[in-house]
């Protein structure tokens, strides 16, 4: 699909999306953007002309079902497409056409100036080497920065994104932290060099909802704090709502609705997203239970307290004490 055809609304778009000219001062401008993947017949794209404006100090929600191609269209942005993939089109960073770059420029782009966090920490962590090292790795990398000042750069970015004890843990490895501990060491990994633009996959999907939000508003702040730009990809609308300022809409490789995200999500032009958004509502309505669900519900009430006396009567019995738990306060 070709940029001008697709739907853009609300009097913040234009600000949002309309700045999909050469020459403009955003920060990232996918055009017309097409991917091919080896083994697929030509006429079947991947991405099918995605097309995408961000400015610095904003969010770009992209949203759309699974396999739309919302990860391949951030993959394609991070020089990062699987092997033998077919990229046309225009990716403008600052101006600069990022598909023309040579793979050994693109990777000092990668961690510098452009970094992603991803759903599942470990994509990102290497688990034989120490969360310091790993913090450090893309300062003294990128920024030359002797192995002492990484070191101490690095434990400041722990702390920054909530690590408590973090000059104590810096030679700790990912297995000794929690989920979303990794996923917070992720994001300071990411945030190291103090990049332009920063694309979170899915970055809170395997978290509950308390560490989803710290976050998110983490981030949210950084985009402000920094000037960053960011791509918050998200399945999950009531997020995208919150954090995003624009959103895209994606479908079968294809961006079919992009704007200012109050405006598309107020006045939906493509059916598509008019879907997306019902489909929301319907699982916000309360949901009153059948007779059959009441019974199903006694039912478990029932065994839930016939197998906490049992437990009781089992605690009762036991003569001798179990050995200490030792109970770590952290999430
Ligand atoms: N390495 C790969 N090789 C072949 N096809 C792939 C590969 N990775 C993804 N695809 C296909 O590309 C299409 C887009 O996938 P993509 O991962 O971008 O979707 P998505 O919108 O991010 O989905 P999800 O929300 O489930 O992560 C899908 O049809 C998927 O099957």
């Amino acid at each position: 699909m070709n940029a001008t055809t697709i739907p853009s609304n609300g009097s913040n778009a234009s600000n949002a999306t309309g700045a999909n000219v050469p020459g403009t001062d955003a920060l990232l401008c996918v055009e017309d953007l097409q991917v091919r993947l080896p083994g697929l017949p030509p006429d079947q794209p991947i991405l099918d002309g995605v097309s995408l404006t961000l400015q610095a100090g904003r969010t770009l929600g992209i949203v759309g079902e699974s396999g739309s191609g919302k990860s391949m269209t951030a993959l394609a942005i991070m020089g990062l497409l699987p092997e033998g993939a077919r990229a046309g089109g225009r990716i403008l960073l600052q101006g600069r056409e990022l598909l023309a770059l040579p793979e050994r420029e693109m990777q000092t782009l990668r961690g510098n100036r452009v970094a992603m966090v991803f759903q599942e920490p470990m994509t990102a962590l290497n688990p034989v080497h120490t969360i310091g090292n790993q913090v450090a790795e893309p300062l003294r990398l990128h920024q030359g920065l002797g192995r002492r000042a990484a070191m101490a750069e690095a434990c400041h970015l722990l702390e920054r994104v909530g690590i408590a004890n973090a000059a104590q843990r810096l030679s700790a490895y990912p297995h000794q932290f929690s989920g979303g501990q990794r996923q917070r060491i992720t994001i300071a990994m990411a945030l190291a060099c103090k990049p332009d633009l920063l694309i979170a996959d899915e970055p809170t999907t395997a978290l509950d909802v308390i560490l989803q939000q710290q976050i998110l508003d983490l981030l949210d702040g950084l985009v402000e704090e920094h000037r960053m730009g960011m791509i918050l990809i998200s399945h999950d609308l009531a997020v995208v709502s919150e954090y995003s300022d624009d959103v895209a809409v994606m479908l079968r490789g294809s961006v079919v609705e992009r704007g200012a995200t109050q405006a598309v999500f107020a006045r939906p032009q493509h059916a598509y997203t008019r879907q997306l958004l019902a489909a929301r509502l319907h699982m916000l309505e309360p949901h009153v239970p059948s007779a059959e669900e009441q019974a199903q519900e006694r039912d478990a009430a029932a065994g839930a307290a016939a197998a906490a006396v049992w437990e009781a009567e089992q605690g009762a019995r036991a003569v001798e004490p179990g050995p200490d738990v030792d109970v770590e306060g952290q999430p």
